[in-house]
C-alpha cells in the first residue's frame, strides 16, 4: 500500500497540473481569511456578553459596548461578503475543471485502441470514470481546501479556549478520533460498493435507454414488452439499493454512536466552565465561548476528519482516472511515413476478437492492387467486417501482417487512413445539417460540390426546406428526419465528399437503397471509383459484376476468389450465391 500522503501530494499536483486557475488560489485565499475571522467574531461575542453583565441601565452604554456591537456586525458583513464571493468563483472553478475534465477524457476516449475498448475491465473503468471521477475531481478539491482551511479556525479557537483551561483543546480532540475511525472504514467500503455495483449498473441504464429511448420505442410498443422490461429493471434496482441501504444504515448507526463522545465532551467542559463561574474565576462570556470553540473545534476537526476520509475515497476514484490516461492508446502509429502507393497485401492473416475462442479470419493471404474494384462476399458472419476493421487497424492481427505500399499498416496508418474512407454498416446519422454531415467526412473541412451530383443527391438535397442547411434527425421541432435510404445516401455522399481518397470502402452500401437508386449506384459506380481502390461488401450480387475481383468468404476463410465469369464457370459457393439471387438481376 502506497503512502497515502504520498498519493494525496501527487493527486493534487496532477489536479493543479490540469486545470488549476487563478481562481483557485483566489478561492483558497477568501477561505482562508474568512476561517481566521470567525473566530474573532466568537471572541467579540464573548466581550459583549461580559460587558452586558456588568451594565445595570440603558443610559450606562458603554462608549467600548458601541464598539464592540460595530466591530462585530462589519464582521459579520466582511464573513457574509467573503461567502457569497467564494461561492460565485468556485462556480466558475467548477465550470473550468468541468470543461477541462470532459475535454481530457474525450481526447482520451478517442484514441484507445479498439481492443482495449472489447475488454470488459477497461469498460468497467470508463464507466467509473465517467460516472464518479468529474465528481471525484471536484469533490477532491473541494475536500482538499476544506482539509487545510479549518486548521486556520481550529487554531484560533484553540488558542481562545487554553486561555480558560488547558485541558479543554486535548478533550475536544480525543473526543474526534472515533468519528476519524468511522470514516475512514466507511469511505472505503463505499467506494468497493461502487466497483460491485458498476456491471449491473450498467445493464440498468441500458434497461432505461431500452424503455426511454426514441429508437426502440416502436418494437416495445408492438412486442408490448413495457411490463416485461419494467419487471426486469426493478429486479435489478431492487438488488442494488438493498446494498445501498445496508451501508447507509450503517453509516446513521455509526454516525449516531460517535457523536456520543462529542457531547459527552462538550459536557463536561461545559461542566468544569460552571463551576469555575460559580467560584467567580470565569464570566457568563466564558461560558459562551467554550460552547460555541468546543463546537467549532469538534466540528472543524470532524469536517477535516470527514473530507480527509472522503479524499481516501476519491483517490480511489482518482487511480482509476490514472488508470484511465494509462491505458493503451492507439496512436496510429505516430508515424508521419507517406503511403506511396496503396496496395493492400494480407499476408497470412489470422485474428480472434479479444472475448472469444475462435478465429474470425484464418490465413488471409491476398493482395488489392492500387485502383482494382473488389467484393467481398459470403454468409452473415462469415468475416468480411472483420476483415475491413483489421484493414483499417481499428484491430491488429492475431498472427501474420497487413502491409500498405510493402509497410507494415501501423508505420504509415496516420496516411492510410486520410487516403482512406469506409461507408461502415452501422454509420453515424449526425444531428445536424446536411451540410455538416457531408463535412464529417472531409475532416469538418468545405467539400467538394461534385461530389453531390451521384445519384441525384444535388436534386434530392435542393428540395429539402433549407438545402444544404436543413437540420437533420429530431433534435428539434423544425428539424427533417430522413428515411433509411436516404441516410445511407447522405453517407455514400459523406464518404464520397473527400477528393484526395484513394481508397473507398463500402461496407452494405445498398442495403437500404430502393432498386432505382441501387441501379444508379451500379450505373454510376466507375465514375465513383474512377482511379480509386474500391472495397465493397455486399450480399447483393449485382455489385459485383462490376468488380475485377471476387473474395468470397466462409467461416473466416477465403475459399474462392476470382471475376464474376471466372467464379461462375467454377460453380461453387459464389454460382450458389448468385444463382439464389439471379432473378433480381434478370
Ligand atoms: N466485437 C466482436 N467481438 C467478438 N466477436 C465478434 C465481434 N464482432 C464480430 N464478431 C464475430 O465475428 C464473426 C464475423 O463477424 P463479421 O461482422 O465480420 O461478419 P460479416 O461477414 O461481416 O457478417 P454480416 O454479413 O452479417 O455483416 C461473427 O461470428 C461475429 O459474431
Amino acid at each position: 500500500m502506497k503512502n497515502k500522503l504520498l498519493i494525496h501530494v501527487r493527486n493534487i499536483m496532477m489536479i493543479v497540473k490540469l486545470f488549476c486557475t487563478k481562481e483557485l488560489y483566489f478561492s483558497l485565499g477568501l477561505m482562508a481569511f474568512s476561517a481566521l475571522l470567525a473566530p474573532l467574531g466568537t471572541w467579540l461575542f464573548k466581550l459583549l456578553i461580559d460587558d452586558l453583565a456588568f451594565v445595570h441601565s440603558a443610559s450606562a452604554v458603554t462608549h467600548k459596548l458601541v464598539v464592540i456591537i460595530a466591530g462585530y456586525t462589519v464582521l459579520k458583513i466582511l464573513l457574509e461578503w467573503f461567502e457569497h464571493i467564494t461561492a460565485h468563483i468556485n462556480n466558475r472553478l467548477k465550470y473550468n475543471i468541468n470543461r477541462e475534465f470532459i475535454r481530457q477524457v474525450n481526447k482520451k476516449l478517442s484514441v484507445i485502441s479498439m481492443e482495449q475498448l472489447e475488454n470488459p475491465a477497461v469498460y468497467d473503468l470508463l464507466d467509473r470514470v465517467q460516472s464518479n471521477v468529474n465528481k471525484g475531481i471536484l469533490s477532491y478539491i473541494n475536500n482538499s481546501l476544506s482539509v487545510v482551511l479549518p486548521v486556520f479556525s481550529i487554531i484560533s479557537y484553540i488558542l481562545l479556549l487554553i486561555n480558560i483551561n488547558l485541558y479543554f483543546p486535548l478533550i475536544a480532540v480525543l473526543a474526534t478520533v472515533p468519528y476519524l475511525l468511522l470514516m475512514n472504514a466507511q469511505g472505503k467500503k463505499s467506494y468497493f460498493q461502487a466497483v460491485e455495483q458498476s456491471k449491473p449498473l450498467r445493464r440498468l441504464n441500458y434497461m432505461y435507454d431500452v424503455l426511454t429511448s426514441r429508437r426502440y420505442a416502436k418494437e416495445i410498443r408492438m412486442f408490448g414488452l413495457i411490463d416485461y422490461f419494467n419487471d426486469r429493471t426493478e429486479e435489478i434496482r431492487k438488488d442494488l439499493w438493498k446494498e445501498k441501504f445496508r451501508l447507509l444504515l450503517h453509516y446513521t448507526l455509526g454516525g449516531a454512536f460517535v457523536d456520543i463522545f462529542r457531547n459527552i465532551a462538550l459536557g463536561i467542559c461545559l461542566l468544569m466552565t460552571c463551576i469555575g463561574v460559580l467560584e467567580n474565576r470565569m464570566s457568563i462570556g466564558d461560558v459562551m465561548l467554550v460552547i460555541t470553540s468546543m463546537h467549532a473545534i469538534t466540528d472543524g476537526l470532524s469536517s477535516m476528519v470527514n473530507k480527509i476520509s472522503s479524499m481516501n475515497n476519491y483517490t480511489l476514484y482518482m487511480e482509476d482516472m490514472m488508470d484511465f490516461l494509462d491505458i493503451p492508446e492507439d496512436t496510429g502509429g505516430g508515424h508521419k511515413k507517406i503511403v506511396d502507393a496503396p496496395t493492400i497485401h494480407f499476408k497470412h492473416v489470422d485474428f480472434k476478437y479479444p472475448n472469444s475462442q475462435t478465429h474470425t479470419l484464418k490465413n488471409i493471404d491476398i493482395t488489392i492492387n492500387k485502383g482494382e474494384k473488389i467484393a467481398l462476399v459470403g454468409e452473415n458472419g462469415s468475416g468480411k467486417t472483420t476483415f475491413i476493421n483489421v484493414l483499417l487497424g481499428l484491430y491488429k492481427p492475431t498472427s501474420g501482417e497487413v502491409l500498405i505500399g510493402g509497410d507494415p499498416l501501423a508505420d504509415v496508418i496516420d496516411d492510410f487512413r486520410t487516403k482512406t474512407v469506409c461507408v461502415f454498416q452501422n454509420f453515424i446519422k449526425y444531428q445536424f445539417s446536411v451540410a455538416d454531415n457531408i463535412k464529417a467526412g472531409n475532416f469538418g473541412e468545405d467539400f467538394h460540390k461534385q461530389s453531390l451530383r451521384i445519384f441525384n443527391m444535388d436534386s434530392f438535397i435542393s428540395n429539402l426546406p433549407q438545402g444544404l442547411d436543413t437540420q437533420l434527425g429530431q433534435l428539434e421541432n423544425n428539424d427533417v428526419e430522413l428515411s433509411g435510404g436516404q441516410w445511407q445516401r447522405l453517407a455514400i455522399a459523406r464518404a464520397l465528399s473527400r477528393a484526395e481518397t484513394e481508397i473507398l470502402i463500402m461496407d452494405e452500401p445498398t442495403a437500404s437503397l430502393d432498386p432505382k437508386v441501387e441501379t444508379q449506384i451500379y450505373e454510376e459506380f466507375s465514375a465513383l471509383c474512377e482511379n480509386k481502390t474500391a472495397i465493397m461488401i455486399s450480399h447483393r450480387l449485382g455489385v459485383t459484376m462490376l468488380c475485377d475481383k471476387i473474395y468470397v468468404f466462409d467461416q473466416g476463410e477465403i475459399c474462392e476468389f476470382g471475376s464474376h465469369a471466372e467464379l461462375m464457370n467454377r460453380r461453387g459457393k459464389y454460382y450458389q450465391m448468385y444463382s439464389a439471387q439471379s432473378y433480381l438481376y434478370a
